[in-house]
């Protein structure tokens, strides 16, 4: 039996749309992600993990200095490349639910429940590992955080045995998209990644000093040992603090203002070294959306072939929002 209150559990996910997205992307979401969760809230388990990226496998995960295991690159990854993608070994409805997390963990076979056991526990005690522990130190959240559906609705959680494995970076080299369509958690590399390299994905919003993000992965149960963190370097936190503001600064201004705001965090982006594709694709969608509204056609075609280019990098061809900033990226060409 879980015997702690159950807290939320550490949610990783695909951050890209943390900043709200303006009206022509949120009219595309879907509702995919909650069609099949009351019908599968214990997901098919799979002894073998299904990835696409199998046949060639670029990463081993391994045992890396004292954060555990870890993915570390095989060969070289190109920026945009399907690192893996996994089915979920659990899911239930998230937040504050520890007896449905319990009951689907319950009605798992021995076998499962110990390959779950096996994962990380960032608050197990003297007793050992909990479930609830193990959830709340790797479970990710289904579907894009922005999703109104899911805003609205019950958030569900789920649980993977090989993603659980990938650490945290401030200063990631991948990222993960949901994919609806199969139900699938994938993670696609966000920059060119060198043999030997580890494959680190963001766990939360890396857009924070380093005394902020610290708190908020203690929270998670572990102080960010990430490059970053380390170096604590008093100008990457000033970048870091000021693209905070930016992002606050963004919501209330006007187009041309926007515009040069927009600039700004990305050649912050660029300065920090932050290769992270979805905050450079919502930055470059949002600029698409005040140069229409500025009536600067031009200007908005570049921009939206850039975030359709961002979308492609970070959740593939086949993504919902890859499939709408397409659309969009045509209709200011034509
Ligand atoms: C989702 S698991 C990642 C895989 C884990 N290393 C393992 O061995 O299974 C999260 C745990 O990994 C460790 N971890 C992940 N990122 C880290 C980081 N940047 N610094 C220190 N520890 C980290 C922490 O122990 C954290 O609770």
């Amino acid at each position: 039996m879980i015997s702690h209150a159950f807290q939320s559990p550490v949610v990783h996910h695909a951050p890209a749309f943390q900043v709200q997205p303006t009206s022509y992307l949120t009219k595309a979401k879907k509702p995919t992600a909650r069609a099949f969760f009351w019908t599968a809230a214990l997901a098919p388990f799979t002894a073998a993990v299904r990835t696409r990226a199998q046949a060639g496998r670029c990463y081993k995960v391994r045992k890396v200095s004292d954060k555990g295991f870890g993915a570390i690159a095989l060969e070289p990854i190109a920026s945009g490349q399907l690192v893996a993608e996994e089915e979920p070994a659990l899911r239930w409805s998230g937040a504050e639910d520890e007896a449905e997390l319990q009951e689907c963990f319950d009605a798992l076979s021995v076998q499962q429940k110990e390959a779950l056991l096996e994962l990380e526990d960032a608050f197990a005690e003297r007793q050992g590992k909990t479930i609830l522990g193990i959830a709340r130190t790797n479970a990710f959240q289904a579907g894009e955080p922005s999703d109104p559906l899911l805003e609205e609705e019950e958030e569900s959680r789920v649980l993977y045995l090989e993603l659980s494995r990938f650490n945290h970076s401030c200063l990631p080299n991948c990222g993960v998209s949901w994919d609806d369509r199969e139900g699938m958690l994938q993670v696609y590399a966000e920059r060119d990644i060198a043999a030997g390299e580890e494959l680190c994905l963001y766990y939360q919003d890396v857009r924070f000093p380093t005394p902020v993000r610290q708190e908020r992965l203690i929270s998670l149960g572990f102080q960010c040992a990430c490059p970053v963190c380390v170096a604590a370097d008093p100008v990457s936190d000033e970048r870091r603090a000021r693209m905070q503001q930016l992002i606050e600064e963004l919501e209330e201004s006007e187009d041309e203002k926007a515009l040069e705001l927009i600039q700004e965090t990305l050649r912050l982006y660029d300065e920090e070294r932050l290769t992270v594709i979805s905050y450079r694709k919502m930055a470059a969608y949002k600029a698409y959306a005040h140069s229409m509204s500025l009536g600067n056609l031009s200007d908005a075609a570049r921009w939206a072939k850039l975030a359709y280019k961002y979308c492609l990098q970070c959740h593939g061809p086949y993504h919902a929002q890859t499939k709408v900033l397409r659309a969009h990226a045509n209709r200011v060409r034509s």
